[in-house]
Order: C-alpha cells, then structure tokens, then sequence
C-alpha cells in the first residue's frame, strides 16, 4: 500500500535550539493521524541548516515516538555524514538518507557515485537517495541510481513523473516516492510507494485521504482534494514555503511549532495575516467535507 511519508519540520526555540518538547507533540500527531513514516532533516526540516549533533537530536527525539524514522544525515562533511550512519546503529529504524552533495558546481560523476557508496558501505540500515535537483544542482537520475546499485528507495522531488517513474523501470526492486505534494493522487496510477509530502506538516488529514480515495479508485473525489491541497501548496510558496510551513501548522493544527532557523526566517505579522486569508476559505471547505473538524 502506497505510504505518505512526512519530511517532519525541526520547531526552534526563541534562541535557535531544537524544540524537543514541540518535536515530539508533532511527531505523535501526525503518527496518530495516519502517517506511514517519518523523514527526519529533510529540506522542510531544514536539515541543510542543521549540525551533526543536532540530526542526531532529531533522530532520538522522534524514535521515542516511532521507528518508522527515515533519518537523513547528507552534508558537505562526508565524516560527519558516516559517524552519523554508523551512529544509527543504535536505532532500529526503517532506514538512512542522503540528499547530493550540494552547492559545488561540476562535480565529477564518479564523485557523487563515491559519495553514495562510501555511506552505503559503512550503514548498519537501508541507505534512500533522497534527490532534489532544483535545491543540490546535482540530478542522480535513474541511470547513475543503477550504477551506485545500493539504495533500498529513493524519494524523487522534481516536477517531472516520467524522471521519477523511471527509477522503478531501472531499478525494479527500489521503493520510489515522489516528493511533491501535487502528485499524491496520481499514486494509485504510477505504481510509485507513495509521496513524502511536505504539506502532511500541517495537513496529515487531508494527503492520507487523498491517498486513501486513489487506492479507492474514487479518483474524481481524491482529485477534487488534491486541488484544494495544491492550493494550499501554491499558497505557502508566496512567502516561502519553508518559512509558511510553521504557520500553515499552527493554523490547520493548532500547535505552534515555535521559528524556522535563519537564514529561514519566520515571516512577519503582515505576511501571516495575508497567508491565512488565502487558505481559510479552503479550511472552511475542508470542514464542510469533514475532513478537518471545526
Ligand atoms: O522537505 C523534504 O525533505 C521533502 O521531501 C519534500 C520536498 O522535497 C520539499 O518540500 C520541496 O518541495 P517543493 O516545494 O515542491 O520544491
């Protein structure tokens, strides 16, 4: 059965901690509203923007929730990035991430290849691509996917289904998510494992009913959410989605997730004011469809 996988926002405190406490209320939430997995320092988690120390923080945070934790630990540091696989020992979770070796242009093919092997290598767990072409500049397509030959799955974020499909063609045996959230209806039709959705933050309920009415074949009604998702999707990337994600959470679920960390900086009163205008006529829609309560 196709699985909607949450890439979970980090909460930070006033002075630019983690928020553990924050963590751990929003990873039950969204476990206890149907989410299938976790992937924790993923781009909506801004793991980018995150130490060592501080992946592992998340890690442990969240596990004491669930094990159902896809636990990303890429970096510009391939180190830190192996004693973080090697460190996930002590964890029994589903598996371990990696998104590209971002920022550096024109890095030679074989080094991103090695790069892959060498975390495949030392991980005690599944090792999952997670690509993003857009944010990394580098695009580990299906072919090089082959070549590497070690990734239990790979999260695809692009805009192209054709790309992400093509991951199943060449790699028959590998999980394939797709990382966009306008594609979750499209599931029950591609064969692909699901999505990581970055707008099951603050709207679990809305993308595993989409997923559920696709399984159903209902496709006119997962459809008929799925744009009312999108909008909201389309919505959050006015102001940045980053940054809108902590609001469009306090406001669908009513729990503040405290700041993203700069330079993901919160957005200012006006911006929120203008953000919940454009989607709270989607709320009231979700409500009449009881798919969210009042
Ligand atoms: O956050 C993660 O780790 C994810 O897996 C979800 C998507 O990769 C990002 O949310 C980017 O999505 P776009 O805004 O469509 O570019």
């Amino acid at each position: 059965m196709p699985e909607i996988i949450t890439p979970i926002i980090t909460p930070f405190t006033k002075d630019n901690r983690i928020d553990k406490e924050k963590l751990k209320m929003h990873a039950e939430n969204l476990i206890r509203k149907g989410i299938d997995k976790l992937f924790v320092n993923g781009t909506t988690g801004l793991g980018p923007s995150l130490s060592p120390e501080e992946k592992l923080e998340n890690l442990k945070v969240v596990y004491e929730v669930t094990n159902k934790v896809i636990f990303q630990v890429g970096g510009l540091n391939l180190d830190d990035a192996i004693r973080l696989a090697k460190l996930s020992k002590d964890f029994d979770i589903v598996g371990i991430a990696s998104y590209a070796p971002y920022y550096y242009p024109r890095m030679p093919e074989k080094h991103l290849i090695k790069y892959f092997k060498t975390l495949c290598e030392v991980s005690p767990h599944p090792v999952y691509l997670y690509n993003y072409p857009t944010a990394t500049g580098k695009d580990i397509d299906a072919k090089i996917v082959k070549e590497i030959g070690c990734f239990a799955g790979v999260k695809d974020t692009i805009e192209n289904i054709i790309h992400t499909l093509d991951y199943k063609r060449l790699n028959p045996n590998m999980l394939v998510y797709s990382g966009s959230d306008m594609l979750i209806a499209t599931v029950a039709s591609t064969g692909l494992d699901g999505n990581v959705a970055a707008g099951s933050n603050y709207l679990p309920e809305v993308t595993v009913t989409i997923k559920k009415l696709a399984m159903e074949r209902k496709i006119a009604e997962a459809l008929k959410l799925q744009f009312l998702h999108d909008e909201i999707i389309e919505a959050s990337r006015i102001f940045g989605s980053l940054s809108s994600n902590y609001v469009l959470t306090k406001y669908f679920q009513g729990y503040d997730l405290g700041n993203p960390r700069p330079p993901i900086f919160p957005l200012d009163e006006e911006e929120e004011r203008q953000l919940i205008k454009k989607v709270e006529g989607i709320r009231a829609k979700l409500v009449e469809l009881k798919i969210l309560k009042e």
